[in-house]
Order: C-alpha cells, then structure tokens, then sequence
C-alpha cells in the first residue's frame, strides 16, 4: 500500500464532503428575507466582484430587490446599455441558485455565456441544435451553473418542457428571465411565434418570480407581454428611452462622394485610414454594403460588408471578427442588428435613410452600450426615399402605415430642432432635460452654441421672427406642376421643367411654355426642398405609384389648398427646414459669439462616466497624450492577444474604458491596479489578467511578484491547489465574509445552514481568500490541540483518511468543522511550501505558535525535513502500510497533495492501523529556510511512501 495515496484519498474525501455540502440544493426560503431599499454591503460586494460595477443603477436595484426579497414578476423597458442583463444575473449570484435566461438568438447568448464565464459566473447554454448537450444537462443538474441560457425552441419543445418540469422540482430555480420579450408581441417588432408560448413556464414554475425585459416597447406590447407570460401583479419599470451618450447628426450626402462624407470618422495612421473605433455603416441595399465596403478596403480599411445575401457560415465569422475587433468597420444592412452584443461600438453611420424612426433608433441604439460618447450619422439624399419607396411596395404590411413611417424620419432629418427631443417626443418620453442646448447632444444644439446669432442676422432673408418668405417660389413650383395637370408625375420632371432643362423627358409642348425655366435661377437642391417644404404644408400631394414597369415612385400633385394659393394674395411666410437654412446665403458679416466654436466635424467629447477613480485634470504636452495613446494601443493589442487565447471577445476581458484610464494612471501593481476601480474589470479579471496589463505598463518582464508582496489569493490564483474547484455560490459566501457579515449572518441572508457556509468558506481558503480561523470559530488552543493530534498521525507514517479518528482524538468540544477547518490551512500551507514559498510572508496565514514541548508549528514542518528523517521510521516489517521510504527528492512530492493516485488504487489504511503512536520523532534537525536546499520541505501532509 502506498501511503502518500492515502493523502489523496483523505484529500479527496474532504473534497467530496465539501463539495456535497456545497451543491446541497439550496433552496432559499426567500419569504424569510428582509425586505431592502438599499443595497447592503453584501450585494455591493458581489456587485463589484463578479459584474466589477461600485454601484447599481437606480432601476437595477429596484428590479432586484423585487426579485430577490419580494419574490415578484417584472416587466422592464430599459433603453440599449442600460444594464438589463445585471438585473437578471445577479439574483442568482447572489442567492445561489439557478436563473434561466430565454433569449431569442444564439450568438447573443453564446456571448453573455462566455462573458460570464470569463468573470467566474458559471453559465451555459440549452438549444434544439447544441452539441453535448446531454453533459450540458447533467452538469446543471450537478448545480455546476448560476445561469442556464435557452432558446425559446428548446423551451417549448417536448424534451426542454420535460428538461424543466425536472428542473423545477429537483432545483433551486431563482428566477427566469425573459430576455428581448418585445418578441413576444405581434405589436412588436421581431415577432417570434415560440415566444408566444413561453406562457407555459409560469405553469411549470409557479412560484418563481419571471422578469421580461426589452429595450423598445410601446404600452400596447408591454401588456402583451403580461398577458403572455401570465405575469402577476408585475413591478413596471421603464428607464426612458434617452441614450445620453449619443451624439445624433444629420447631412446631405455630399457631391464629394461617400470617402469625403465619411473621412470625418478616419484618421490616416501608418499610411493607411482608420477608423476612430469599431463602426457600423448602414446601407439601404445589399449591393450599396458591398459597393461601399470595397470602396473602404480600398483605403486600407478593415471592413466587410454582411447581408441576408451572404452564406451564414460568411455572416457568423464576420459578425466574429467585428466583435473580436480584427475588423473595424462593418457595412450592413438592417440585416446586422439585434445579435450585436459588442458595447464598444462608437460610430453607426446610416448611409441612407432609415425605414422608420423606431427601427433609426433601434440601429443607432447599437452604438455606446458601455456609457462612453458615440456619434451616429445620417448621411442622406433624396433618391434614398424614392429607394425606400420602392422596397415598402414590395414587403408585406400596410402601406399607408410604411408611408407614415417614411415620412416621420424625413420630418426628423429636416427638422430644425435638437434630435434628441424630437425621438423621445416621438417615443412619448420625458424631455425636459432637454431645456438648453447641449454640446453633446446634437448637430442643431451644437450650431445653435456655435453662433448664438438668430437666423435673422446669419442668413438673407429671415426676418425678426425667423421666418423666411416663400410666397414667390412656393407659386412658381406650384404653377410648375399645374402645367402637367396630372396626378401621375414625380418631383424630378417638375425641376427639370423649373431649370429649364432640354432633357427627352419634357416634351415639345412643355418646352414651349411660358413658365418654361420659370426657376432657373435657384438650383436642384432649392427647389427639392422646396418641394418637400410644399409637402409638409399640404400644398403638394404624395402618393406611391407604380410604373408600367412595375418601379415604385412617388407622384406629386397639387392639393386643392395648393390650387388655391396660385390664383390668391396668400403668403407663406414661416421658418426654413434644416435644408433649406444650409441652401440660404449666409450674411456677409458674421458677429463674433461668446460661445464656443465647435467645427460641425469636431467630435464631441464626454468624460467617461464609467471610471469612478476620477482622472486628474492634466494639463498633457503633446509627448504626454502621444506616449498614452501609444500604451493604449500597446494594451489593446495585449487584450487581443488575451482573447485570442481565451477565445473570447476583446470586450469581455477589459472595456476600452478601463484601458484608457490604465493608460492615464499606469498602475505598477496589483493593488494600485485595484484601486482604479475600473469598471467592469471584476476581481477575477484583475487576477487572471492583471499583471500581463501590468506588465505592458510597466515595461517589466513577468515576474512582477519580485521585490512585491503578493496577497495568497494572488498566488494561489497562478498556482492553484491541484484538483480543488470552487463553485460560484461558494465564491459568493467568501466574498460576503470579506464584506464584513459573519457566517450566521450569510447563512442567514442565504437561507442556508451555518455547516453550507463553513464549506464553501473552507474551499475560499484554499483559493487564499483572506478568512481568518477565528470567523470560522476555531480558537487558537483548538487550533493547536489539532494540529497536534494530526502532527502525531503523519509522524507514525500513517495519515488519517477520516476525520473520526482525529476527532476521537481531540477533547469533546473540537468540531468536525473546527478539524476541517485547520486541515484546510494546512493543505495550502503544504501547498505553498510545495512551491517554496515561505508562508511566513503572508499577513493572512501566520501560524506560528510554540506547542507545549516548546517547538513551534513552524518548527515541526521544518523538523520533517527529509534530511534524516529515515533514522525515525517505524518497523517496515509491522505492517505493508508502515513500509517506508528511505530516499526522497523533490518529484516524490508531486502528488502529495491532492493529485490524483498515479499507482494503481491504494488499499486505504484501516482504522486500526490511525491510532497514533506514543513515539515523537527524535529527529529535530532545523534547516535554515533561507538556504536553498536541493531537497524540499516536507510539509505537514508528509506521509512515508512504500518503496
Ligand atoms: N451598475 C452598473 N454600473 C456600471 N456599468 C454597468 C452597470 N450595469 C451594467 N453596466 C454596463 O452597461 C453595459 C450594458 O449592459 P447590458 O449589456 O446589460 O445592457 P442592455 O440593457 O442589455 O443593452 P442591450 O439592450 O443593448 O442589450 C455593459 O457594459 C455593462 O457592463
């Protein structure tokens, strides 16, 4: 028999007493929860190190703590970036539990999936088509995961709506999440049937709270959600719909061609044009994404154009190199949407119009999702109407209604008012924030702080009021168009016409007339927007017809106001469209302003919000913002490499936020890295990817530990005890200990019992949680009496592979707990004596104390050195058990601790053979740690292995 398996065995053992402790189904008696307001300690504390936010947003907490201590239904529209997500990942986290997550697209949670896991939130995924999906089943079932993401074809299947009953007997499920549940409603957009069924969870999970969440829904879809999901006395909640971080922008597409109009989002870098961070460029058609994206590649640009045209196997690994940032820009059609979970998105630039101002604001709701300022452009011609037109003819659904649509984003693109009111007045939401002019708002805020002067005194032609006279144009177009006496034609042949233009398309007889070239004096542009001024007036008419061909166009006629201003004295005296001002001649002696001049091309700029440590106001030379943009490229490309090797998204191991204000504050160490702050950068990532960022700051190789106190957690984070793993709810306990509550007061507020708590805090040590022994209720004469007892078990060369026989050993009030408890010290002390490192450096592991035969704890691990430890062996003969080694390197050491058996399976010591012995070991050789001996330190878990 080869003792140092038994090691194994004992470890293992323990392991697995754990482990069941720690997987028991913990079923929150949420009834017994305290009602909050705010939230405690605790949940800041599991805020900030899973999820790496200091404090919830308002509504966050609300929806949680309806969740976690009300036991309610939910239904929330919170805008894009909000923080939806958090809202259902928490509950579980913090309650230790499972969430099911049903959203509509598997690339969206393949994403949240991976991002969890890089942030140590177990997470997976259940779909009709999944592979190992049976493993996936077992382990949720073994309770390995907080969050279980389906897709609503699993869930409505016969086999998923088997999977759930099961689950909702056999687990402890917290809460389900109904993610994108505008789905759910035909009202909606993206209606998709399965979700109409997910009515069925509220009969299998009856008791458990259900939240819906979606971004955009009107009042009419969100009780269509309620009423779907057969949600209960729901808590509303609806943050508003205003993206505060949105620049909006309106322009013409300009003559210059589509590089000009775009070059304001490009800088030429190394020879080649970028773009300033990751963009979307929508276009109307499939061939304009391709036309435009070679035109961008051209310029050495990273683009790729993706359409419903492409293969999937072509859109998925574009959508994959968008989000991985190996490509820059992406020039789509509507197609690219809804799967986009990438939050560093800074530009969507609508190359072409927008079908309608909810599908405009769904687009543009893509960019900025990390809080940081993002600009969306429009970049228009009339011809994208008449294109928009055509497609409306030809797809499903009301016309009059597409034709409504069409119209309110051509009212929005012309409207000379801030963008930002006009598309919450459109969603009914509040404005009245929206009293001044903001910088940051939009292009028409932005002119109006540019040049205070009333359009009176920049432009000809305005008067005091602002308004400008159009009476003489608005009747030569409207004389124009009474030449054609005909309901039939489009505003093109009325120009044509107006500028006297010798085109085929006007005839003979037209040519002749005498309002023939009535206005050629103003250009194509004027009279367009004339036109379109006639329209919103009602003095023109629209209406979609078709060709002979069957093209879809739109006819102008006159309307009988229209009609009736050409023979009267009426005037049209009233403010210019947006168009119209940028076509007025300007005055010829502009007033200097106080304000200050923002370019219409400048950027705007907003401090980022998501930085809580705030950066310190420089003043930076040119050389400083070089040498920080250079180290901000540096730990970009280092995140790259990071997520190349994780195959993970660059996002999800640090926001381009966080690598900005590392590249402000270059941070040295760990701790200084801590202290930032940084949003979203959790504890697990600052331990998994803390130094290779440090490393890049500090141009240092990687051995950032010298000449630095390293924490235990950070050791034990790079060097972790062989085969111990640690669930997340075990995590979740050992976070709320270093908040400050006790382990009554965490199986209190966890409903669980004290024993659950005191496991998962034993496997928090053993990944170097600071826990002290005293919160675990192990006094420091237990402690000793414990180690005592086992010293004497591992001298006789035989090591306990029960916890009885050290109990049965130690006075009556040592707990199993207080054994359990001691033992796991001393595994990660023997661990780190493994590795050579001395513990005694460690603030959190001072164990140290002189026993009665005046050796200290210390002393008795260096006291087993090997050197001579032979001469005390027990009699081989006694007992194959008691066979001992009588050589020793460093490789017998390899699986001391708790790595699987590599000889065949021990026979496990009997009991009898435990008993200790009277015997001491004589041997009392005292090695100086500082001299670096050939042969390690024999650790407490030592056992004498057979030779
Ligand atoms: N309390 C918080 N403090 C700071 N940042 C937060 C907080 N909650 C969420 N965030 C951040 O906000 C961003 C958007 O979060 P999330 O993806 O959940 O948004 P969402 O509402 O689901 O958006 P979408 O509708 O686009 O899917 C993420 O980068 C997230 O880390």
């Amino acid at each position: 028999m080869d003792l140092s398996d038994i090691d194994d065995d004992i470890l293992d053992q323990f392991m697995d007493s754990f482990t069941e402790e720690c997987q028991k189904e913990v079923k929150p008696e949420l009834s017994k929860l305290e009602i909050k307001k705010d939230p405690g300690p605790e949940h800041i504390q599991v805020l900030l190190n899973y999820f790496g936010h200091q404090n919830f947003r308002p509504m966050q907490w609300e929806i949680i703590s309806a969740i976690i201590y009300n036991r309610r239904d939910v239904c929330a529209v919170m805008s894009t970036g909000y923080g939806k997500s958090l809202c259902f990942q928490f509950p579980s986290t913090f309650l230790s539990g499972i969430t099911l997550v049903i959203s509509p697209l598997i690339a969206l949670m393949e994403d949240q999936v991976l991002s969890l896991e890089v942030s140590n939130i177990p997470a997976c995924l259940l779909g009709t088509a999944q592979k190992k999906q049976k493993a996936v089943v077992e382990d949720i079932f073994k309770n390995k995961y907080s969050l279980v993401y389906l897709t609503p074809e699993f869930c409505t299947g016969d086999y998923g709506a088997d999977l759930l009953k099961k689950m909702s007997t056999e687990l402890s499920v917290v809460l389900i999440a109904i993610d994108e549940a505008h789905c759910i409603s035909s009202w909606g957009h993206d209606f998709r049937h399965q979700y109409r069924q997910l009515g069925t969870l509220r009969t299998i999970f009856a008791e458990v709270p259900i939240i819906a969440v979606t971004a955009t829904a009107t009042s009419r879809v969100r009780q269509d959600i309620i009423t779907n999901l057969k949600l209960r006395n729901p808590l509303h909640i609806c943050t508003g719909f205003d993206r505060p971080n949105i620049y909006f922008e309106v322009n013409m597409k300009s003559s210059g061609g589509v590089f000009k109009d775009l070059n304001k989002f490009m800088s030429y870098e190394g020879a080649t044009w970028k773009f300033s961070g990751s963009t979307i460029i929508y276009c109307i058609t499939r061939k304009e994404t391709e036309e435009l994206a070679t035109i961008l590649k051209g310029s050495g640009i990273k683009c790729l154009p993706y359409h419903a045209g492409l293969s999937i196997d072509t859109r998925e690994e574009t959508h994959r190199l968008f989000v991985k940032d190996k490509v820059d820009v992406i020039v789509a059609t509507i197609a690219f949407g809804m799967g986009i979970d990438k939050p560093d998105i800074r530009n969507v630039i609508h190359y072409g119009c927008s079908k309608s101002i909810e599908s405009y604001y769904q687009e543009v709701g893509r960019a900025g999702r990390d809080g940081l300022p993002a600009h969306c452009a429009t970049f228009y011609a009339n011809g994208d109407f008449r294109i928009l037109r055509c497609l409306n003819s030809t797809s499903s659904g009301s016309l009059e209604q597409k034709e409504a649509s069409l119209k309110k984003i051509e009212e929005y693109f012309m409207t000379r008012k801030c963008r930002r009111r006009f598309i919450l007045e459109h969603f009914e939401d509040k404005v009245d924030h929206l009293d001044k002019p903001r910088k940051t708002c939009c292009d028409i805020c932005t002119k109006i702080l540019c040049d205070a002067r009333t359009d009176c005194e920049k432009y000809e032609g305005i008067d005091e009021n602002g308004c400008y006279d159009f009476t003489k144009d608005a009747k030569t177009f409207l004389k124009a168009v009474s030449v054609f006496n005909s309901a039939k034609f489009g505003l093109g042949i009325y120009i044509l016409f107006l500028r006297g233009s010798n085109s085929s398309k006007l005839h003979e007889r037209e040519r002749k007339h005498e309002f023939f070239g009535s206005g050629k004096n103003r250009s194509e542009a004027w009279w367009q927007a004339i036109a379109k001024l006639l329209v919103q007036e009602k003095y023109l008419l629209e209406k979609t017809e078709k060709t002979s061909m069957g093209f879809t166009y739109v006819a102008i006629s006159l309307s009988d106001k229209g009609r009736g201003m050409i023979s009267s004295d009426e005037k049209l005296v009233i403010p210019p469209t947006s168009t119209i001002v940028k076509l007025l001649k300007p005055k010829s002696n502009p007033q200097k302003t106080s304000s200050v001049w923002i370019s219409s091309t400048q950027k705007p700029t907003i401090a980022p919000s998501t930085s809580k440590k705030p950066v310190p106001e420089t003043t930076e030379t040119q050389a400083e913002i070089d040498k920080r943009m250079a180290l901000y490229r540096k730990l970009l490309e280092q995140r790259g490499e990071i997520a190349s090797q994780l195959d993970c998204m660059p996002y999800m191991v640090a926001s381009n936020a966080a690598l900005m204000t590392m590249s402000k504050l270059r941070p040295a160490t760990l701790p200084e890295l801590r202290s930032l702050n940084l949003d979203g950068f959790t504890e697990a990532k600052i331990n998994k990817f803390g130094d290779i960022f440090l490393e890049v700051i500090t141009g240092t190789s990687r051995q950032v530990s010298s000449g630095r106190k390293l924490s235990i957690k950070e050791i034990l984070g790079r060097n972790p005890l062989p085969e111990v793993s640690m669930g997340l709810t075990a995590q979740v306990s050992c976070t709320m200990i270093e908040s400050g509550l006790t382990v009554g007061e965490i199986a209190e507020k966890r409903s669980v019992t004290k024993g659950t708590i005191v496991s998962h805090l034993l496997l928090g040590i053993k990944f170097g949680y600071p826990i002290k022994m005293a919160e675990l209720g192990v006094t420091e004469e237990n402690r000793d009496v414990i180690v005592k007892v086992y010293r004497k078990f591992c001298m006789t060369g035989f090591t306990p592979v029960k916890l009885t026989p050290l109990k049965e050993q130690c006075p009556p009030e040592i707990t199993f707990d207080d054994i359990r408890t001691v033992l796991a010290y001393l595994q990660v002390r023997c661990h780190l004596e493994k590795l050579n490192i001395p513990y005694q450096e460690f603030e959190d592991f001072q164990y140290n104390e002189v026993d009665s035969e005046g050796c200290s704890d210390k002393d008795w691990v260096v006291k087993s050195e090997i050197k001579d430890f032979p001469q005390t062996q027990p009699e081989v003969t006694e007992s194959p058990a008691k066979k001992i080694k009588t050589e020793f390197d460093v490789s017998d050491y390899d699986d001391i601790l708790g790595s699987p058996p590599k000889s065949p399976a021990p026979n496990k010591c009997d009991e009898g053979n435990t008993k200790p012995t009277s015997e001491e070991p004589t041997q009392t050789t005292i090695v100086n740690r500082n001299v670096k001996s050939k042969k390690k330190v024999l650790p407490p878990w030592f056992t004498i292995r057979k030779h």
